[in-house]
Order: C-alpha cells, then structure tokens, then sequence
C-alpha cells in the first residue's frame, strides 16, 4: 500500500503544448492517502485514463512527477511499480483454470501453496465463483471472465495499489451492485489504496471514500460524497452530481445582499468577487420547497420516480428542478422559497466562500 503523490504533472498528447487547451490534463497537484479509495469521475473525454494510465507508468506524464510513498516512480514502468490493474474487458488466461488464473500472481512470486490456496479461495467466494474454480475460464461468460479479472486483481496482498478502469461495464446490473459493495467491504478490510476510474456517479459514491471529479482536464474537486452534494466547489460538481443535478439561477450582489429574483439573502460579510464576475445561486432540487408563498413559477412536468416527484418548472425563465415526497400536493398557484442555509454561490462557476453558508 502507498501513498500517492501528484507532483505538479500536466500531460499533453501532442508536441510542444503552449496554451492549457493543448493539455489532455491540466496541472494535478495533490497527495492522496495510503489506503485511501479514490474514485476519478467525469464525462468522457475529461483525462480519467490520462491520469490512471500516469499513476499505473502506462503514460509518461509531460511535467511534473509521481511519487509512491515519496520514492519517485514516474519514469518506472508499469511492471516495476508493484500495482495490480483491472481493465474495462477482461484480461485472463483462458487454458488455464478459474483457480490458476487467481493463483498465477501469487505463485509467480513464489507464495507458499498453503498461502495462495488460502486467498485464492477467499477472492473465489467473494466474486462468487467457488463452484467454478475447476473449470476452465475458456467458455465462461464475459460476465464471469471479468470476474475472474477482478478477482486476480485483488488476491495479491503486497501491491502499493489496485486499479481499476470501469471494472464493472460489462457485468450485469445486479451483479454489479453486489460486486461495487464487495469491493467496498474488501477496501475496508485491506486498506489497499485504491484508484477507481468511472463516469457513473452511483458507482463512484458508493466506492470511494473521496471521488476526484474531473472536467475538461482538470480536477475541479476531490471530496467525500456528503461534500460534493452539500459544497460543490464548481458548477459542474453540483450539475454532474446528484439526479437531477444542482438548479443554476443568475443571481446579483449588493455589498453583502444577493438578489435572486425578488429574494434577498443577507451573507455574513461581503465576499471577495470580482466586479465583472458571472454570479449564480445553486440550490439543490432537494432544498428547493413549493408553497402558496415565496416567488411563482411555472410548473411543465411532475415525474413520478417511486417515493418522490421530480417538479420541472420554470423560474424567471430558467429551468428549476425541485425533488419533492411523493404525497406532496402541487398547488395549483405553486411559488418556492429557497432556504439560505442550502444555497452555494458562485462566481465564474466556482464556489465562493461565504464566511458562515449563505
Ligand atoms: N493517445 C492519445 N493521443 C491523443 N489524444 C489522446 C490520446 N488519448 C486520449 N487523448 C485525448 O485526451 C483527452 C482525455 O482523454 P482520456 O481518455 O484521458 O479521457 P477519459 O476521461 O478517460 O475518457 P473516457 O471516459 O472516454 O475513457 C481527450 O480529449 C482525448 O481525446
């Protein structure tokens, strides 16, 4: 297990980056914790792979270094780093039998048998193959085969990290949900470091301890879920996060009185902002409470999504979700507040701190 620090790396594809739109990644300055499970989520296209191919030495960055518990690994390969990988198809010896795929990379470094038939059949019961552990992998199905990908993942004990790019795309939903929880339960029992490449939000809050969200190249934040739904440091964090994602509304400043529509918020002092800065309010669908009081609306749709109502509405003509239970009455001249304590700022679609919430 190893801490892993990202040590002012950029990476551009191309020859002779100048500008930040030749980077594939912008700079990463961070350190991430030994034993830490990290998940790296964001659209496609946003540098997910570029960064986990940096830390697995597939990739050598173009700046900057990568240190596994301060020793420098960035020009290592991937063989010498001691990481284990699990890829988005599986990656597995089909001659050989299920158990012999999971006991090749404790034997190859020449564990004792009693030893590699102990975890072998450990990760066999965790990936539920154990009556299978005689067959040959040949003739499984994609389902099982990266299972078994997954399983020889994770039988090592001595790796400094496991990664993971979107491990689970060709396992079925249901398996899915099984294997996301095992892997939490194996991570807290381990206390492996662990790096989890997706684009799917539910897997990577059920993950992962911190979930590095990405955008265009960037890390625009790295927090626990209750974080990123509470304090979305950038818009895209509020949009991205959350079903429906955070309501975005132009909002104005007065000294320390922000305006939006006819509402007035008085913030604790008044924030640092740039004159010219593009302001806007998030308020998560959540927080967001109809009533026969406050400033009207227009509702357009009312989506019934099990215990709750997803109300689609317009709001000084912007769109305004709101998540509401599901007995709730819609009234028939409907009008929302928004509760201060639940509202986020920003200033050029980044969070302002506000001293106290706003
Ligand atoms: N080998 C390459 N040569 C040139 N450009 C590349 C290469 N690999 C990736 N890119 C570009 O770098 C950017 C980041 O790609 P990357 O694969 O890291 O994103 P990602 O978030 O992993 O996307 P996905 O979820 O689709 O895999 C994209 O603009 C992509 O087109």
């Amino acid at each position: 297990m190893a801490r892993i620090t990202l040590d002012h790396i950029r990476h551009a594809y191309g020859p002779k980056p100048s500008t930040d739109k030749d980077y594939a990644l912008k700079e990463v300055h961070h350190e991430w914790d030994d034993g830490g499970a990290y998940a790296l989520l964001g659209p496609s296209g946003c540098g997910k792979t570029t960064l986990l191919n940096i830390i697995s030495g597939l990739l050598t960055p173009s700046e900057g270094k990568i240190l596994f518990d301060g020793t420098d690994v960035t020009h290592l390969p991937t063989e010498k780093r001691n990481i284990a990988q699990v890829f988005q198809f599986p990656v597995i010896y089909d001659t050989m039998t299920v158990y012999d795929n999971l006991a090749f990379p404790l034997r190859n470094r020449r564990l004792p048998e009693a030893e590699v038939d102990k975890r072998v059949r450990d990760i066999l019961s965790m990936i539920d193959l154990s009556d299978w552990a005689g067959r040959k992998a040949q003739g499984l199905t994609a389902d099982q085969k990266q299972k078994i990908s997954l399983g020889r993942g994770l039988v090592r004990s001595d790796v400094n990290a496991i990664l993971f790019d979107e491990p689970l795309t060709v396992i079925d939903p249901h398996m899915k949900w099984v294997l996301r929880s095992q892997l939490k339960r194996l991570h807290r029992r381990s206390g492996f470091t662990m790096v989890y490449v997706t684009h799917d939000q539910t897997e990577a809050l059920t993950f992962a301890d911190k979930v590095v969200v990405m955008y265009e190249g960037e890390i625009v934040q790295i927090g626990t879920p209750v974080e990123l739904f509470e304090r979305p440091r950038h818009t895209f964090v509020g949009y991205f996060i959350g079903s429906p994602g955070m309501n975005f509304l132009p909002a104005a400043l007065a000294g320390s009185i922000i305006t939006v529509g006819h509402q007035q918020i008085a913030l604790a002092h008044r924030p640092e902002i740039a004159p010219d800065a593009k302001l806007e309010l998030g308020i998560r669908p959540e927080f967001v409470k109809l009533s026969r009081e406050g400033m009207p609306i227009s509702i357009s749709k009312v989506e019934d999504v099990g215990r709750q109502k997803i109300v689609r509405a317009s709001f000084q003509g912007h769109p305004l979700a709101a998540v509401v239970p599901e007995d709730t009455e819609i009234p028939a001249d409907p009008r929302v507040a928004f509760e201060p304590a639940a509202l986020n700022l920003y200033a050029n679609s980044w969070r302002v701190e506000t001293g106290a919430r706003p």
